[in-house]
């Protein structure tokens, strides 16, 4: 039985298991459960803290987990990103007081809170800087205004927590977060594994793409197939009625408006759009 890993509390919590059904797999109904096993798809699924999720991956006590970006660097664990799963998207990033520091090459020498020490002092070793890292379990905000740090080194998602604290990011982020899929770094995976993987980007996919279907004059198919040029190609069929075809392609979710605006102005009518619920490409 494939064994899993998915965050039991927090940000990734609710997403991470909500994409496992959606991917077909049970998943647990109390949030109190710690387990939940899926007779049916041969998988037993393990509630852990995210953070934890890299070290029971790593050492090959969990087949696969999921857990964030961020996360699985700080832990320092050699355990293999195997799919970025498009949510619980962040930056990490330095901040500090405004005007305190005019650019991340200066924090050579100061004192960094951060609830990620392992990511920060990663950061300092490349960069061959030398600083003190104060590690905090969380509100790491509130440390340089009560004095036990110059900076901090946070995860920052909509900016509202830095704001709030009077704090201003500094430089590029260290690195950009989303919740990802995690495997072993070594060994060849479990049977079971490249098939949870192709349903978990069935569902990326039905995510991103909607279905398009429209008619229009045969005429016009080349230009309205630039438009919406599917995945291989759009399927074209005839129509009753003389010289018009139905066509139907996959288009990107995010351009769906426009390209129907365009296929209007071409000449295309009765376009409808449906969503996906699922597929395999
Ligand atoms: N707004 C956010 N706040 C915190 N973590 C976020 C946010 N958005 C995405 N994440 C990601 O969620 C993961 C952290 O989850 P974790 O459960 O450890 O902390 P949390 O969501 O802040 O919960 P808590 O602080 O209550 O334990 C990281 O990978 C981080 O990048
Ligand atoms: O950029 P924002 O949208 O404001 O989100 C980022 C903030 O949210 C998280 O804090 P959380 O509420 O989890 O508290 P914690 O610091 O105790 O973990 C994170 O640690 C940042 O502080
Ligand atoms: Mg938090």
């Amino acid at each position: 039985m494939l064994r899993i890993a998915v965050p039991n509390k927090g940000t990734l919590s609710q997403p991470a298991s909500q994409m496992l059904r959606d991917a077909g797999y049970r998943q647990r109904t109390d949030p109190k459960d710690l387990i939940c096993r899926d007779e049916a798809n041969n998988v037993e699924f393990f509630y852990l803290r995210p953070r934890d999720i890299a070290t029971y991956v790593g050492s090959g006590d969990l087949d696969l987990g999921i857990t964030g970006r961020d996360l699985l660097v700080d832990s320092g664990v050699p355990a293999t990103e195997m799919l970025d799963l498009n949510f619980g998207g962040a930056t990490f990033r330095w901040a500090a007081p405004d005007g305190a520091l005019s650019s991340a090459d200066e924090i050579g020498g100061k004192r960094i809170a951060t609830a990620y020490p392992g990511v920060v002092e990663r950061y300092l070793a490349e960069h061959d800087l030398k600083a003190e890292v104060v590690r905090l379990d969380g509100a790491v905000e509130n440390a340089v205004r009560l004095g036990v740090a110059d900076l901090i080194a946070d995860v920052v998602e909509t900016g509202a927590t830095l704001r709030q604290a009077g704090l201003v990011t500094l430089g590029e982020p260290l690195l950009r977060s989303s919740a990802i899929m995690i495997g072993p770094a070594e060994g060849s995976a479990p049977a079971g594994v490249s098939q949870l993987i192709r349903r978990l980007q069935g569902v990326l996919v039905a995510r991103s793409y909607v279905m398009l279907a429209y008619d229009v004059r045969a005429d016009l198919l080349d230009s309205a197939g630039a438009l919406t040029p599917g995945i291989e190609s759009p399927t074209v069929s005839p129509l009753h009625r003389e010289g018009w075809v139905a066509v139907q392609a996959m288009v990107p979710r995010k351009d769906v408006h426009r390209v129907m605006d365009e296929l209007y102005e071409l000449g295309a009518r009765a376009i409808l759009v449906t969503d996906i619920a699922n597929c395999r490409l």
